[in-house]
């Protein structure tokens, strides 16, 4: 006899209520063959079977708590619904990382944008760096190298291309880097000819390294971006796929507690299609106004297709004094000077 005839005979017989007509009654000769994720249910009464039960809240609220629908939105979900503004898509446009398509938010956007004509003066040239060379590195704040040229410093979690970017500004390789986060683990001084100095730092926030070297690396950081007296300025680097992160607003505080101006670095922008780059820039710009000692522009690069890069040249040589405001300020239309005939 086949297994299922045996049960069946023998749940009939017992008069259980796994005995109930089944509804699919063609697969099965005898019109009520059990089914088998029946098999696996506790036997319950005829009564309990049939009543409605109240579906249960996933998460219960506490009471007396009023949530808005805002509040109940995920960081995806307001993300995703941050409008960027046509200023955004016209600055990224003009840096290289790409064209926002014929779409409904397109003609939104281009909808507010300026005519060309109207847009400000000719395109920059292409600066350059005189060529990089490594000449100190520091584990201890004793170490550091006498004060001489004016310093940019380069700071950010592990990972998120410092070491890559500094190679790129000044097309070079001295630089090393690696796909595995925790390569720089010291304070690394680079000249770039007798302009300035590049300084590349270790990585905050770096989880696989212990307390203790983690610990260490933040004391050294801070120590150099308290008493450097030539730090221009300090680029945090952000992967733009990422955003600011808790760590990076611990170190974002403590550089504002310690009058330390930074700016914001944009990176890995290559990797990231228009219309989200656009958003994360907004977001960026966003939760750095509360910070008093940020520069409000935030930068967006990449250092492997070299988007973006030109502009962050520029600023750094006006930064370290080798632009004159006049080359770095795009003059306002009623300050172009009118042609004499
Ligand atoms: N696609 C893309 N990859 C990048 C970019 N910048 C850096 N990378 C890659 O990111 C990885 C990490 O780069 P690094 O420059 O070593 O990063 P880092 O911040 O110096 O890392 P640590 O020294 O470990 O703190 C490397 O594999 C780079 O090739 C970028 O703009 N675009
Ligand atoms: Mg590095």
């Amino acid at each position: 006899m086949q297994p299922w005839k045996t049960f069946h005979s023998f749940a009939n017989n017992a008069r259980s209520p796994l005995c109930r007509p089944l509804k699919n009654k063609a697969c099965c000769p005898l019109g009520s063959q059990p089914s088998f994720r029946s098999l696996n249910t506790k036997p319950t009464s005829a009564l309990t079977l049939n009543k409605p039960t109240a579906p249960k809240p996933k998460h219960p609220k506490p009471a007396g708590t009023v949530k808005t629908d805002e509040n109940e939105l995920s960081n995806r979900q307001k993300f995703n619904r941050v409008e960027p503004s046509a200023r955004v898509y016209e600055k990224l446009e003009k840096l290289g990382f790409g064209t926002l398509r014929q779409t409904k938010r397109f003609s939104i956007v281009r909808g507010k944008q300026k005519p060309v004509s109207e847009k400000d003066g000719p395109p920059d040239p292409e600066y350059s760096f005189p060529l990089l060379s490594f000449f100190a590195g520091a584990k201890t704040p004793a170490s550091f190298p006498p004060e001489s040229l004016v310093e940019i410093g380069f700071v950010g979690r592990s990972n998120v291309g410092k070491s890559s970017l500094i190679n790129s500004l000044a097309e070079s390789t001295v630089v090393r880097t690696s796909d595995k986060p925790g390569l720089t683990q010291q304070i690394n001084f680079f000249s770039a000819g007798s302009l300035f100095h590049m300084v590349d730092m270790p990585g905050y926030g770096f989880a696989f390294v212990d307390d203790a070297e983690r610990q260490q690396w933040r004391d050294l950081m801070e120590n150099y971006a308290e008493k450097r007296t030539i730090l221009k300025r300090l680029f945090v680097v952000i992967d733009a796929r990422h955003g600011l992160k808790v760590a990076d607003h611990d170190f974002l505080q403590m550089l504002d507690s310690k009058k330390v101006r930074f700016q914001i670095v944009l990176t890995k922008c290559d990797l990231q299609v228009l219309p989200i780059l656009a958003r994360r820039v907004m977001v960026v710009q966003e939760s750095i106004r509360t910070y008093r000692h940020s520069v409000k522009d935030v930068l967006v690069v990449s250092s492997k297709t070299g988007s973006g890069i030109n502009q962050m040249r520029k600023e750094i040589l006006f930064l370290t004094g080798k632009l004159q405001p006049r080359e770095f300020y795009k003059p306002k239309k009623e300050e172009v000077p009118q042609k004499r005939y």
